[in-house]
């Protein structure tokens, strides 16, 4: 559904920084993909460039990347190219980004962000039940319906991530991007919303795509992987046929360096 041809992304235009070079990569339907590799090896450009996002001054030097987005029970089929993934924004396609309290305004109660987030559609009708949709789903995953009158401080940082990865899914979009949503919690906690995420993907059969530089985090919930290395894509298969055997030195490197390979992998996964 997502098809990223051989594309090469950096920033600024008179002194051109790569980024990402020269990168094929598709994103199925109905998948987890992990994205992994070490800090600065260009994930998150990546996930920006396949989300649409240009704002940071990031530019695709070359190459095209495509999608086309089959919105559940319609049969309506959206096709574009990333330049204007933006008006899909929310809709077919959305993005956790890192760091939950710098994406939440402090300022502002959590139902009001979740209702600005949402397209237009959704807001239109009336106002109180769409509160109640809304707490209904949060509570579809261990969330009270007294988080959407909380401001975001008053959260805990893994109460912040899930209201964020709620958000992320409420209206079903197609495809999910989720950029190191686990960093920096505990691992109780990590746990949790790595089963949301797989709890969404399996009720709403979209795409996910996962950033992390973690790859227990991979392991236990991403069907294909990729790896990448210096802003190449140097190793691409499924999760479990690449950590069975994995082919780079880079990524025998990753494996070996893991403390232990946490046993939950088939608990977490279908
Ligand atoms: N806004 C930006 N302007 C200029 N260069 C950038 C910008 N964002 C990232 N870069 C550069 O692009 C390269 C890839 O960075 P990127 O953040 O994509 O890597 P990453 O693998 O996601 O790393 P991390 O795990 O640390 O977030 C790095 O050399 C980085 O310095």
């Amino acid at each position: 559904m997502i098809k990223v041809d051989n594309v090469t992304v950096g920033y600024g235009t008179t002194a051109f920084v790569k980024a990402v070079d020269r990168v094929n990569l598709t994103i199925n339907d109905n998948e987890i993909l992990g994205i992994a590799g070490e800090s600065g090896s260009g994930k998150s450009t990546l996930m920006r460039a396949i989300y649409g996002d240009f704002s940071t001054g990031l530019r695709i030097a070359s190459g095209t990347i495509t999608g086309r987005f089959a919105r559940n029970g319609t049969g309506a089929v959206t096709e574009a190219e990333s330049h204007d993934f933006g008006q899909l924004w929310w809709d077919q396609i959305s993005y956790i980004p890192q760091g939950s309290m710098s994406v939440l305004n402090p300022l502002m109660k959590v139902e009001k962000q979740v209702v600005d987030g949402l397209p237009k559609r959704e807001r239109q009708g009336n106002r109180a039940e769409l509160r109640r949709r809304i707490a209904t789903f949060l509570e579809g995953f261990g969330l009270e319906e007294s988080v959407l009158d909380a401001f975001p401080h008053q959260l805990s940082g893994g109460m912040r991530q899930r209201v964020l990865v709620a958000i992320a899914a409420f209206v079903n979009p197609r495809l999910i991007l989720a950029d190191e949503p686990t960093t920096a919690l505990d691992v109780v906690v990590q746990k949790k919303i790595l089963l949301m995420m797989v709890e969404i993907q399996r009720r709403q059969r979209n795409s996910l795509v996962l950033v992390s530089h973690d790859l227990g985090v991979h392991y236990q919930i991403t069907d294909r992987l990729v790896v990448m290395y210096q802003g190449k894509i140097v190793e691409a298969g499924p999760t479990a046929g690449i950590f069975a055997n994995p082919q780079h030195e880079y990524t025998q490197t990753l494996i070996a360096s893991l403390p232990r390979i946490d046993g939950t992998r088939a608990e977490a996964r279908r």
